[in-house]
């Protein structure tokens, strides 16, 4: 293609994204485009293209990006070629979202018209504004009775300060106003800028690994252009690649001789590591490099840390080849051998927050089929010792004694969180148990207020979302940032089961409720650690100190002797109920100790 052909093209390229609340017809949406503009035909078309993997599909979210190109004949007669860039939609994933908003020009923003806006709408609509982006709004399920499209007009403009005059009143499902969006994309998202002669600079914004073509990196050409045969430089690491293929989505792979300014679409490189291709970071051309990459890449870092232990002991290799696989897959996940005293050889992993984790420990257990015990996650703590010295402590049984220690840091959020009006109370009353301090309490309208607090990160990596749902009838929405350290009254509380420490059961907890804590765990160890042959004392100690004590008592009788008779089948039936429920338990010095003990800790406020 020469210069002025490129142009041409560029000035038809729409690039945008679509942000919405879970469940708000995000991808029911991007699959009516698609139809609509034939990428794909209804008869081939899978319900929801653009959510790839099968957990994805089950867990209905986006984990990963992925982007596809459309071309649609406008109304004034002309070719464009549309971009579609998916986002994820959960916070753990709120830097990836950032840097796919970063490849595009625009943003449609889908709110449900019986809904209105939600915490989540509202973290993403902020990011693409940082971006400069145009968006648009669409009220989505007007065939909704519920749906009061005028009401939601009115909040986005109270809301957010958009102008929602022109919104598109639309119905994903029924298929109705899918042509006046793809027009007003057309209208008001401005086509890309950029030189397509100048030093090229191509923003990385997801990238996976194929078995056959090792890493495909997603990228968006903002300068320059990009070639097979190029030599290619990845700014942040200074890696240096020879790109093989270039190409876009159509959503199948479809290969193009380049791909330029306003491109979006995949390269690859015989890049063998994702770890290699940051998201956010800029690639550039290695004979005539750009002066400096693209504003906003940032390290990922894990926020929540536990340990992941093979109940079948000799399966500790298979679980570290686990690992290196996902790890090809995903560069923020981390993690180190670690042993447990208590649980034998295993790992210690790093996870952008609760779900990065759950996603993880489900693909061990379902794709490589490996029972774990996983431990309670923690938050990194800052402790700053007597003697000045400063550790990062990610396992609370690393934790120094108390006299080495003169102060502990933990990671605090801000968090904010919509309810309508009646649910204020209880939202407030589950913060301040999470030693949260309350910022500020906004009305969104007469009958719905942001509420913002500050919360530790330990409080709520667990379960807090769900005991938010529950206590507001699952109309709260959620949504937090990381806002730095503050000191805290932390102490490690350990656990004795029969007289020896289980280093895996240790936890932090908060002075104050040291003790409440500590009689809490041993009751509900006791209720969770099935019978043994003998009478087992459960034990909370700080330090040398034991704060809460319980015991559980011996069996005494053989299970077998319930089967009265010599029906053998009827004993063989009982014996494999028993080892079924053994699956998930790990001998422990003399114990044996189920899974949910390990989590305890953590699900405390349920009782
Ligand atoms: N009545 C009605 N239902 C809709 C409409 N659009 C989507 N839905 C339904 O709303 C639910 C959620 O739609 P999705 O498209 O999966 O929502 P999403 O925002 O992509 O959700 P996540 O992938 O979880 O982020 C589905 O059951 C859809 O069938 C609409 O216009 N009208």
């Amino acid at each position: 293609m020469n210069h002025d052909e490129r142009l041409a093209r560029q000035k038809n390229i729409r690039n945008f994204s679509i942000i919405a609340h879970i469940d708000h017809g995000k991808s029911t949406l991007a699959d009516r485009l698609l139809e609509k503009t034939e990428t794909v035909s209804s008869r081939e078309m899978k319900s929801q293209t653009l959510d790839s993997m099968d957990l994805e599909r089950e867990r209905g979210i986006t984990i990963k990006l992925n982007a596809v190109q459309l071309s649609y004949t406008a109304k004034n007669g002309e070719e464009y070629t549309f971009h579609l860039i998916d986002t994820p939609g959960h916070v753990d994933f709120t830097y990836e979202v950032s840097r796919s908003l970063a490849a595009c020009e625009g943003a449609l923003l889908v709110v449900d018209a019986a809904q209105g806006i939600e915490a989540q709408t509202l973290a993403n609509v902020y990011l693409a504004l940082d971006n400069d982006l145009e968006i648009l709004p669409v009220i989505n399920k007007i065939d909704l009775p519920a749906a009061d499209p005028d009401k939601v007009k009115q909040e986005i403009e109270d809301v957010i300060g958009l102008d929602a005059s022109e919104a598109v009143h639309a119905s994903a499902k029924a298929g109705i106003g899918i042509e006046e969006i793809l027009e007003q994309i057309v209208e008001k998202v401005p086509a890309p800028t950029g030189d397509p002669e100048a030093p090229l600079k191509a923003l990385i914004f997801d990238s996976h690994y194929d078995q056959y073509k090792g890493v495909i990196v997603n990228i968006r050409i903002v300068e320059g252009t990009v070639k097979p045969g190029d030599k290619i430089r990845m700014m942040a690491t200074g890696k240096e690649f020879e790109v093989i293929e270039t190409g876009v989505f159509t959503p199948n792979i479809s290969m193009r001789d380049e791909l330029s300014v306003g491109d979006v679409g995949f390269l690859s490189a015989a890049i063998k590591n994702v770890g290699d291709t940051r998201v956010g970071d800029t690639i550039t051309n290695a004979k005539n490099p750009a002066s400096e990459p693209l504003p906003g890449y940032r390290r990922l870092n894990p926020m929540v840390f536990c340990g992941l232990y093979p109940i079948d002991s000799s399966k500790y290799v298979d679980l570290r080849e686990a690992l290196e696989k996902l790890e090809l897959n995903d560069s923020a996940l981390e993690y180190e051998a670690e042993t447990s005293q208590a649980l034998g050889f295993g790992y210690r992993c790093g996870f952008l927050g609760l779900l990065h984790m759950e996603i993880i420990q489900e693909r061990i257990e379902r794709e490589f089929k490996i029972d774990l015990i996983t431990t309670a996650p923690s938050v990194i703590y800052n402790v700053v010792t007597t003697d000045g010295k400063e550790l990062k402590v990610d396992n609370p049984s690393m934790m120094p004694d108390a006299q080495k220690i003169d102060h502990v840091e933990e990671p605090y959020v801000k968090a904010s969180i919509m309810v309508p009006n009646e649910y204020v109370g209880s939202v407030m009353e589950l913060c301040q148990q999470k030693r949260g301090n309350f910022k500020t309490m906004d009305y969104l309208d007469a009958s719905r207020v942001n509420i913002i607090y500050e919360l530790p990160l330990a409080e709520i990596v667990y379960d807090f979302f769900d005991q938010l749902k529950s206590g507001t009838k699952g109309y709260a929405s959620f949504d937090y940032e990381l806002i730095g350290y503050k000191t805290s009254k932390l102490v490690k509380m350990d656990i004795l089961l029969n007289g020896e420490q289980v280093d895996a059961l240790s936890f932090i907890v908060h002075r104050d409720f040291s003790y409440e804590r500590g009689k809490a765990i041993v009751e509900k160890l006791k209720n969770l650690i099935p019978r043994q042959q003998f009478e087992v004392p459960v034990q909370a100690a700080i330090g040398q100190k034991i704060v809460a004590r319980s015991t559980i008592k011996s069996i005494g009788k053989n299970v077998l002797a319930k089967c009265y008779g010599g029906d053998i089948s009827r004993k063989r039936k009982l014996l494999e109920k028993q080892k079924e429920g053994k699956k998930r338990m790990k001998q422990v010095g003399s114990v044996e100790v189920p899974q949910e003990a390990f989590m305890a800790v953590l699900k405390m406020d349920e009782d």
